[in-house]
């Protein structure tokens, strides 16, 4: 097997999608886990970008539907700024669109600000921007572990398959959550979905970005990837792309295996 059909298998990705099957399906799915595990309902971090829009929403129909169903869940939706969001504006559009049953604010500027100044006593050194970017998405994870805990509900993560291949997400930072209900699509399926959804445009023709760096603010994901999300879905559905783009993905792929599975044990064989 080639390493184009190996990585999309391992991923899960399909060539094609019927929208209106895929929502089903991924609706179901959280409605199965939700109920299989008793749990009350879902907790996910809202930023305004395509990703939590779209887990978002499927995530409150989901509940939506339990309720109907007889079965008490709750989705709440947090908004996760670093002080004062550029795009907030985009995420109040987010919220406009998912119509969660409930939304908080966890602003993460204040324990981050603490944890850097920490950092620096601890190592006589200053954090670098970059790190502390990834402090700010594992700070977004602990404040939504928190209030699933407080609430008994789940912490949905939003990776999707054009961010599995290039492990582009902080490892227990937005990695870290309880169920992945985007898994397996490309960045245009996810657009798509949206679309499916009725989503206004201006929700799925944002640009991508994880937007975790004070010196760069709204950072586009593509810039510093040095990839499109474009190339990287046309690799994904089994398209050729130039040879430099294929050797690229591939060689993120395999250096970011260790992002893909559980902390590796003396019992594990993927990493020889
Ligand atoms: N081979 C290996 N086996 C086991 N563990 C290994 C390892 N190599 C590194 N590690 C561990 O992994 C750590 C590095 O991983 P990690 O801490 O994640 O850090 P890293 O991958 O360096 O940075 C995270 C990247 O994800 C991007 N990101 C983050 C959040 C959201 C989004 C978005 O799309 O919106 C994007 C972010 O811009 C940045 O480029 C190392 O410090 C080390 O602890
Ligand atoms: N400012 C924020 N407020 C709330 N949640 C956030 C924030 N930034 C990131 N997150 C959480 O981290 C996840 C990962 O960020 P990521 O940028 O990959 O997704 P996105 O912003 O939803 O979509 P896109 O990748 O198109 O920007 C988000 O889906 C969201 O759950
Ligand atoms: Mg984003």
């Amino acid at each position: 097997m080639n390493k184009q059909t190996e990585i999309i298998n391992a991923l899960h990705v399909q060539q094609k999608i019927v929208p209106s099957e895929e929502l089903r399906v991924r609706v179901n799915f959280l409605k199965d886990y939700c109920r299989k595990t008793g749990a009350k309902g879902f907790v996910l971090g809202i930023s305004g970008g395509q990703d939590s829009t779209l887990a978002g929403r499927l995530s409150q129909l989901a509940v939506e539907e339990l309720r109907a169903e007889g079965y008490e869940a709750t989705f709440i939706a947090i908004r996760l700024p670093y002080g004062t969001q550029q795009d907030e504006d985009d995420a109040q559009l987010a919220l406009q669109f998912i119509k969660p049953d409930r939304s908080l604010t966890f602003n993460i500027e204040a324990p981050v600000n603490v944890f850097v100044e920490a950092y620096e006593k601890a190592d006589s050194k200053s954090l670098t921007d970059f790190h502390k970017g990834n402090v700010k998405a594992r700070m977004r994870m602990i404040a939504q572990y928190a209030v699933a805990g407080e609430h008994q509900c789940l912490v949905v993560g939003t990776d999707h398959a054009a961010e599995a291949i290039t492990g582009f997400f902080t490892k227990f930072g937005d990695g870290g959550a309880d169920l992945l209900p985007l898994a397996g699509l490309t960045k245009g399926q996810g657009r798509e979905l949206l679309i499916e959804l009725h989503a206004e445009e201006r929700l799925y023709l944002k640009t991508p970005t994880a937007d975790l760096l004070d010196n760069k603010p709204l950072q586009a994901d593509e810039t510093e990837l040095g990839l499109e999300y474009a190339v990287l879905d046309e690799y994904l559905v089994g398209n050729e792309v130039a040879p430099e783009a294929k050797s690229q993905i591939e060689d993120r792929y395999t250096k970011t295996q260790h992002k893909r599975e559980l902390p590796v044990s003396p019992f594990d064989q993927w990493w020889k």
